[in-house]
């Protein structure tokens, strides 16, 4: 039998291919399984490489979307669509430019950095899909700051040797300051289907970036503008040394082949995050190896077993400071509160940033907005809005770890009523995103995020239901108030004819505060307050409120 299936095996034909070959035809891989989502993948990649380079570089971002039907649908294949994308980043080298184009697995983003790149595919993926749909090559116009020139190159992929094939290039001299970036590439796709995810992946982005100006110009010719809300940007992500935890053996070999250190002591100090002096010696001591020998003897065949201790003891000593979480670059609690308000004109709104963990060596922020009430549409379910290193992530929903998280909540509990008129964004910031696919649509199951991200919307539901208990006391307290407050001037007047001996006509002027006064401390007295978080409020305080008429926004 053995002898057969060998027989069979050798019948086999072998062959090779590249990475480009295994993209192009694999596109679904990468996001681009139909028209539809062709185009909407098309946008999303040329969008984050713009927002990549601009707010990761502390610039305030300008993006110009601008979609054309260039040739209209016929019986043999969809139209076929132009996407342009501007911005007004950090550019492109001239001397990487074809290959940042052409050439996949090529990027300026594989290191430890926070940014929403991390594959390298992302734009040559749009390029094999428009070089095989409509045979075109990708226009890349660039300039960098200090550059007075500007470039342009039309960049197609040699997909059997993954190399780029630059079609034409050329240069201009630059006459303005502008900076940045102008990719465009024409491809087939289904706009009239796209359509309304493109806008939702607009809009989204503009809740999560609203320090960002971006403009979205339709094949119809509308004009979507989202305009600058602030100009407060989260401080840019920082690049970071590994984490001894995340490293395997054959990225601490490539380590210690380009080490200069010439210690161990020193390999472990100046190549891994967070390891001093006194923890590389106590380390060491731990693995049983001498600091003072050189590093590379470990690259030695009868040194694998040292070296395979050596790994993992780094990636298990808990003697190590957790991972680098300052370098990381979250949005913060105002920026999302105001993102959401932007876009919900919310009855109430409330972010929260957690504080950093890890996983696997790789640090991670969550952070949890909830917008409640007002302009929300009730609808069955809350609404979800996913973000993952500020990339909004539209399909796959119910893959995702915070769809699981969010099914799960009980929102009965927090007073929230169906049909729910609630938005629940969650934002992953992240070093590695685990994403369950090159498309980047969906975040896997890591034990600590699922836990970081239920933590984070219980908190923020948690004030929730403080505002919704209050705001229904304040209600109650209102009907009161008002059903007994028309009585008040006539029992005033009442109270003051009453009174012996005959007084002055004006007297129930003075009656009707104490009146009042009566009425505050009876309506609190009936209005029973529960115990939220161990604080319990006073009555009184929301009588008094409901009779100035200042609203609860004003003071939740
Ligand atoms: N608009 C732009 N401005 C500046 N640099 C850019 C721009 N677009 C692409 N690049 C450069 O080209 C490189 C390759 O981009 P590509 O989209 O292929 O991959 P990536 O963004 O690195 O990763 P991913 O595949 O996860 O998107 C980027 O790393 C970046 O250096």
């Amino acid at each position: 039998m053995a002898e057969e299936n060998a027989i069979d095996n050798a019948k086999e034909k072998f062959s090779e291919i590249s990475v480009a070959e295994f993209f192009s035809k694999n596109k679904e891989l990468a996001g681009f399984s139909n028209p539809t989502r062709a185009l909407y993948q098309t946008v999303r990649e040329l969008v984050e490489n713009a927002l990549d380079a601009t707010d990761s570089h502390g610039i305030l971002p300008e993006v110009k979307i601008y979609i054309k039907e260039v040739e209209p649908e016929n019986e043999e294949r969809p139209a076929r669509y132009e996407v342009s994308v501007e911005d007004n980043g950090i550019g492109v080298p001239k001397t990487v430019m074809a290959q940042a184009f052409g050439k996949v697995l090529f990027s300026s983003k594989y290191v430890i950095r926070q940014t929403r790149g991390m594959y390298g595919l992302g734009v040559k993926a749009v390029v094999l899909y428009s070089q095989t749909t409509t045979g075109r090559p990708i226009t890349v116009v660039s300039s960098q700051e200090d550059s007075n020139f500007v470039y342009y190159q039309n960049i197609k992929i040699d997909i059997k040797k993954n190399e780029p094939m630059v079609v034409e290039d050329g240069q201009l001299d630059k006459r303005s300051s502008w900076h940045g970036t102008i990719a465009s590439a024409i491809v087939e796709g289904d706009w009239t289907r796209a359509k309304p995810k493109i806008i939702e992946y607009v809009r989204r982005t503009a809740i999560i970036a609203p320090y960002a100006e971006l403009w979205l110009v339709t094949p119809e010719g509308e004009i979507y503008f989202f305009p600058r809300a602030t100009k407060k940007m989260p401080k840019p992500p920082r690049e970071a040394k590994p984490h001894p935890h995340g490293v395997d053996l054959e990225q601490v070999r490539s380590m210690l082949m380009s080490t200069q250190a010439e210690t161990l002591l020193d390999f472990l100090k100046e190549e891994f995050q967070g390891i001093g002096d006194k923890t590389a010696t106590e380390f060491l001591r731990h693995v049983g190896l001498k600091p003072d020998i050189n590093p590379k003897t470990l690259l030695k065949k009868e040194k694998l077993k040292d070296l395979e201790a050596l790994v993992t003891a780094l990636r298990n000593y808990r003697g190590f400071k957790g991972p680098r979480s300052d370098y990381l670059s979250p949005i913060g609690e105002e920026l999302i509160e105001l993102g959401l308000t932007r876009m919900f004109k919310p009855e109430w709104v409330k972010a929260v940033t957690r504080p950093a963990r890890a996983y696997q060596g790789h640090p991670f922020i969550v952070e949890v907005g909830i917008a409640y009430g007002g302009a929300i549409q009730p609808q069955e379910e809350p609404i979800l809005l996913r973000f993952a290193n500020k990339i909004p992530l539209l399909y796959e929903e119910k893959e995702d770890v915070s769809y699981k998280v969010l099914t799960n909540i009980d929102w009965g509990r927090y007073g929230v009523q169906e049909p729910y008129q609630l938005a629940v964004l969650v934002h992953v910031a992240s070093t590695k995103v685990p994403y369950k696919g090159v498309g980047k649509e969906s975040i896997s199951e890591i034990p600590e995020l699922e836990s970081e991200i239920r933590n984070g919307i219980h908190e923020v539901a948690r004030s929730l239901r403080i505002y919704i208990s209050r705001k229904a006391r304040e209600e109650l307290a209102k009907e009161k108030i008002v059903s007994i407050a028309k009585y008040i001037p006539e029992v005033a007047r009442s109270l003051a004819i009453l009174s012996s001996p005959p007084e002055d006509p004006n007297r129930y002027r003075e009656l009707e505060p104490k009146v009042m006064e009566l009425l505050i401390s009876k309506v609190a007295a009936s209005i029973e307050m529960p115990k939220i978080d161990g604080r319990q409020e006073d009555p009184r305080l929301i009588v008094e409120r409901v009779i100035k008429g200042v609203s609860i926004q004003e003071v939740s």
